[in-house]
């Protein structure tokens, strides 16, 4: 990392390209319409399999890498890392072709109604044991969102009590299985990362550094603000900062990019998930650089993912600069819009 200042406070940062370990896509036309700004940031991501239908074989992760480099503009590099998104009936089989496809390299996790397109997720994870039992022995990592299913549990509870009904279950039964624990979101859960073994990591999201949930209510009902997990009280983002920039190697960049379309999140019944691929690292920056931990940057968007995946780090630098510039307002997508995070307001830090 390389830092330059008249003051003590840099003016910009370099550090080695970085990667984003959550990323959201979509399909069709969408595709074409997000995926510059991802590129022009990230080396490589993680690519979400919740589409209409999911991603649920090795095949139709082949075809979905393929839709997405055809829609990359020519001079761009990306790399888009495949995951199997999980269901109570795939075959231990479909890991092993999964592994031997080279392409795939995750299998994903989303509680039957957990977030948006889980309906064909897991009812019980019990189901799965043989299918987990693979994983673990071919070294296929296991993504989780994090969050019980239960009614009858406050919304702001599900991820602690998943760390208690799933994780701790799942962990003794297959103590070998690589685990994400996918966008964190309170103390609880940074903190059974970080005293966890060197199985289990986690990504955390820029918007879950930056904002409580104040910010869904601040002035009105903010639907743009509104993901799950859904943002949660201040002493949690603070407990988040606190993991990021701890020098653990367990915690990595995942934005969590979840486009949908202005009229859907702008809804009586609004989406769940927010824009920020366009600018994502000025973000993260903005995190780190509130928290006087700029120089812990690099490891946490740039080391700690492809360590933990066993890729090589990328070789490339990016840069941004301290310098104030207003996010569009709406962008095109497909035929629909799309209204990014902090759309029409200024930020203090722009990448070059
Ligand atoms: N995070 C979100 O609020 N939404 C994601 C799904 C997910 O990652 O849970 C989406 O696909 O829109
Ligand atoms: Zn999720
Ligand atoms: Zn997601």
């Amino acid at each position: 990392m390389t830092t330059t200042s008249a003051t003590n406070r840099p003016s910009s940062i370099t550090i080695t390209r970085p990667d984003d370990w959550h990323l959201h896509l979509r399909d069709g036309a969408t595709i074409a319409s997000v995926l510059p700004d991802t590129a022009r940031q990230f080396a490589r991501a993680i690519v979400m399999p919740n589409l209409k239908p999911p991603v649920t074989t090795t095949a139709q992760a082949v075809a979905y890498r393929d839709r997405i480099l055809a829609a990359l503009p020519a001079g761009m590099q990306f790399e888009p890392l495949m995951v199997l998104y999980l269901t109570d009936n795939t075959p231990p089989e479909e890991i092993q072709r999964a592994k031997e496809s080279g392409v795939v390299h995750a299998v994903k996790l989303y509680p039957a109604g957990a977030t948006t397109n889980s309906d064909a997720g897991v009812s019980d994870l019990a189901k799965c044991y043989k299918t987990l039992e693979m994983m673990q022995k071919v070294g296929m990592p296991f993504l989780v969102h994090g969050e019980v299913t239960d009614p009858a549990i406050d919304i702001f509870d599900r991820e602690a009590v998943f760390i208690d009904r799933v994780m701790k279950p799942l962990r003794r039964d297959m103590p070998e299985l690589k685990v994400v624990f996918e966008h964190i979101t309170t103390k609880d859960a940074a903190q059974y990362v970080a005293e966890a073994d060197q199985y289990v990591g986690a990504t955390i999201t820029a918007h879950h550094l930056l904002y409580n949930r104040n910010e869904l209510f601040k002035g009105g009902i903010r639907p743009h603000y509104y993901c799950l997990p859904v943002l949660k009280r201040e002493l949690h983002r603070q407990a988040l900062v606190a993991a990021a920039i701890s020098g653990s190697k367990k915690f990595f960049l995942g934005t969590d990019s979840a486009p949908h379309a202005k009229g859907l999140k702008e809804h009586a019944c609004g989406c769940a998930g927010c824009y920020t691929a366009l600018h994502a690292m000025e973000l993260y920056t903005q995190a780190f650089d509130q928290a006087d931990a700029l120089d812990k940057l690099e490891q946490f968007a740039s080391f700690n993912g492809p360590d933990f995946y066993n890729l090589p780090r990328n070789t490339g630098t990016i840069t941004l600069q301290r310098e104030e510039w207003q996010v569009p307002a709406e962008v095109p997508m497909g035929n629909a819009t799309l209204v990014p995070l902090n759309g029409g307001e200024t930020i203090g830090w722009k990448f070059v």
